[in-house]
Protein backbone atom coordinates (compact mmCIF):
# COMPACT_ATOMS: atom_id res chain seq x y z
CA UNK A 1 0.00 0.00 0.00
CA UNK A 2 1.58 3.66 -0.88
CA UNK A 3 0.96 6.05 1.76
CA UNK A 4 1.31 9.54 1.60
CA UNK A 5 2.17 11.44 4.88
CA UNK A 6 2.66 15.19 5.49
CA UNK A 7 2.41 17.90 8.55
CA UNK A 8 2.82 20.62 9.47
CA UNK A 9 5.81 21.84 12.62
CA UNK A 10 2.95 21.30 15.22
CA UNK A 11 2.20 17.54 13.43
CA UNK A 12 5.92 16.87 12.81
CA UNK A 13 6.96 14.83 16.05
CA UNK A 14 4.04 12.22 15.87
CA UNK A 15 4.44 12.70 11.62
CA UNK A 16 7.97 11.25 12.13
CA UNK A 17 6.63 8.46 14.71
CA UNK A 18 4.11 7.41 12.40
CA UNK A 19 6.22 7.28 9.33
CA UNK A 20 9.02 5.15 11.91
CA UNK A 21 5.97 2.65 12.64
CA UNK A 22 4.86 2.28 8.99
CA UNK A 23 7.70 1.69 7.79
CA UNK A 24 9.14 -0.81 10.06
CA UNK A 25 5.82 -2.32 8.81
CA UNK A 26 6.65 -2.42 5.27
CA UNK A 27 4.41 0.25 4.26
CA UNK A 28 5.56 2.22 1.18
CA UNK A 29 5.79 5.86 2.12
CA UNK A 30 6.20 9.58 0.50
CA UNK A 31 6.90 12.38 3.64
CA UNK A 32 5.36 15.09 2.01
CA UNK A 33 7.02 17.47 4.89
CA UNK A 34 7.40 19.32 6.87
CA UNK A 35 11.08 18.36 7.82
CA UNK A 36 11.47 20.54 11.11
CA UNK A 37 9.15 21.94 13.54
CA UNK A 38 10.09 25.49 11.96
CA UNK A 39 6.52 27.21 11.67
CA UNK A 40 4.99 26.49 8.26
CA UNK A 41 1.17 26.84 7.07
CA UNK A 42 -0.60 23.68 7.00
CA UNK A 43 -2.65 24.04 3.72
CA UNK A 44 0.85 24.39 1.54
CA UNK A 45 0.77 20.93 3.18
CA UNK A 46 -2.33 19.70 2.57
CA UNK A 47 -2.76 21.19 -1.00
CA UNK A 48 0.24 18.77 -2.78
CA UNK A 49 -0.80 15.57 -0.64
CA UNK A 50 -4.61 15.72 -1.14
CA UNK A 51 -3.91 16.46 -4.58
CA UNK A 52 -1.56 13.32 -5.26
CA UNK A 53 -3.87 11.05 -3.62
CA UNK A 54 -6.86 12.42 -5.42
CA UNK A 55 -4.70 11.74 -9.02
CA UNK A 56 -4.49 7.88 -7.70
CA UNK A 57 -0.75 8.47 -7.13
CA UNK A 58 -1.29 7.14 -3.83
CA UNK A 59 -3.77 4.82 -1.64
CA UNK A 60 -3.94 6.63 1.20
CA UNK A 61 -3.19 9.97 2.89
CA UNK A 62 -2.29 10.80 6.83
CA UNK A 63 -2.07 15.05 7.90
CA UNK A 64 -1.02 15.81 11.10
CA UNK A 65 -0.99 19.29 12.51
CA UNK A 66 -1.46 20.76 15.42
CA UNK A 67 -5.39 19.95 16.12
CA UNK A 68 -6.22 18.25 13.01
CA UNK A 69 -8.33 20.26 11.88
CA UNK A 70 -6.98 23.29 9.63
CA UNK A 71 -4.95 20.53 7.90
CA UNK A 72 -8.11 18.38 7.56
CA UNK A 73 -10.02 21.36 6.32
CA UNK A 74 -7.69 22.19 3.50
CA UNK A 75 -7.56 18.75 2.48
CA UNK A 76 -10.96 18.63 1.90
CA UNK A 77 -11.68 21.56 -0.70
CA UNK A 78 -9.62 19.14 -2.84
CA UNK A 79 -12.49 17.75 -5.01
CA UNK A 80 -12.41 13.58 -4.37
CA UNK A 81 -10.63 13.98 -0.86
CA UNK A 82 -12.74 12.61 1.57
CA UNK A 83 -10.30 13.45 4.92
CA UNK A 84 -11.85 12.32 8.68
CA UNK A 85 -10.37 13.65 11.42
CA UNK A 86 -10.44 10.97 14.34
CA UNK A 87 -8.98 10.91 17.50
CA UNK A 88 -10.75 7.38 18.42
CA UNK A 89 -10.53 4.12 16.78
CA UNK A 90 -13.99 3.97 16.71
CA UNK A 91 -14.45 6.64 14.55
CA UNK A 92 -11.41 5.49 12.64
CA UNK A 93 -12.77 2.73 11.56
CA UNK A 94 -16.42 4.00 10.62
CA UNK A 95 -14.53 6.86 8.43
CA UNK A 96 -13.41 3.87 6.40
CA UNK A 97 -16.51 1.37 6.75
CA UNK A 98 -18.92 4.38 6.16
CA UNK A 99 -17.16 7.61 4.29
CA UNK A 100 -14.34 5.80 2.20
CA UNK A 101 -11.98 8.10 4.05
CA UNK A 102 -9.07 8.37 1.80
CA UNK A 103 -7.25 10.67 3.87
CA UNK A 104 -7.13 10.36 7.69
CA UNK A 105 -6.06 13.69 10.22
CA UNK A 106 -4.90 13.76 13.71
CA UNK A 107 -3.40 16.42 15.79
CA UNK A 108 -0.38 15.62 17.71
CA UNK A 109 -1.90 18.15 20.23
CA UNK A 110 -4.54 16.41 20.98
CA UNK A 111 -3.75 12.69 21.20
CA UNK A 112 -0.47 10.60 22.21
CA UNK A 113 1.41 8.60 20.17
CA UNK A 114 0.41 5.27 21.59
CA UNK A 115 -3.36 6.26 20.89
CA UNK A 116 -1.92 7.72 17.27
CA UNK A 117 -0.23 4.83 16.07
CA UNK A 118 -3.62 2.32 17.27
CA UNK A 119 -6.04 4.80 15.03
CA UNK A 120 -3.51 4.44 12.01
CA UNK A 121 -3.73 0.78 12.55
CA UNK A 122 -7.21 0.31 12.59
CA UNK A 123 -7.65 2.78 9.85
CA UNK A 124 -5.58 1.15 7.50
CA UNK A 125 -6.94 -2.13 8.26
CA UNK A 126 -10.60 -1.09 7.14
CA UNK A 127 -12.49 -1.06 4.21
CA UNK A 128 -15.53 0.43 2.90
CA UNK A 129 -18.73 -1.37 3.56
CA UNK A 130 -20.26 0.16 0.39
CA UNK A 131 -24.18 -0.88 -0.02
CA UNK A 132 -26.07 1.92 1.77
CA UNK A 133 -22.96 4.16 2.25
CA UNK A 134 -21.64 4.10 -1.37
CA UNK A 135 -25.22 6.32 -2.43
CA UNK A 136 -24.23 8.56 0.32
CA UNK A 137 -20.18 8.59 -1.07
CA UNK A 138 -21.53 9.50 -4.49
CA UNK A 139 -23.73 12.33 -3.28
CA UNK A 140 -20.40 14.03 -1.47
CA UNK A 141 -19.22 13.49 -5.19
CA UNK A 142 -22.39 14.93 -6.51
CA UNK A 143 -21.76 18.29 -4.34
CA UNK A 144 -18.31 18.71 -5.50
CA UNK A 145 -19.82 18.50 -9.29
CA UNK A 146 -22.47 21.05 -8.59
CA UNK A 147 -20.01 23.92 -6.95
CA UNK A 148 -18.06 25.58 -9.30
CA UNK A 149 -16.09 27.95 -6.94
O1 LIG B 1 -3.54 22.90 14.51
C1 LIG B 1 -3.27 23.62 13.59
C2 LIG B 1 -4.26 24.01 12.57
O2 LIG B 1 -5.53 23.47 12.83
C3 LIG B 1 -1.91 24.21 13.49
O3 LIG B 1 -0.95 23.22 13.73
C4 LIG B 1 -1.79 25.31 14.52
O4 LIG B 1 -2.77 26.30 14.27
C5 LIG B 1 -0.40 25.94 14.50
O5 LIG B 1 -0.35 26.91 15.52
P1 LIG B 1 0.99 27.69 15.88
O6 LIG B 1 1.39 28.46 14.64
O7 LIG B 1 0.58 28.59 17.03
O8 LIG B 1 2.04 26.67 16.24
Amino acid sequence: MRIAIGSDHGGYQLKEEIKKALLEKKYEIKDFGTHSTDSCDYPDIALPLAQAVAAGEFDKGILICGTGIGISIAANKVPGIRAALCHDTFSARASREHNDANILALGERVIGKGLALEIVDVWLASEFSGGRHQKRVDKIAAIEKRCTC
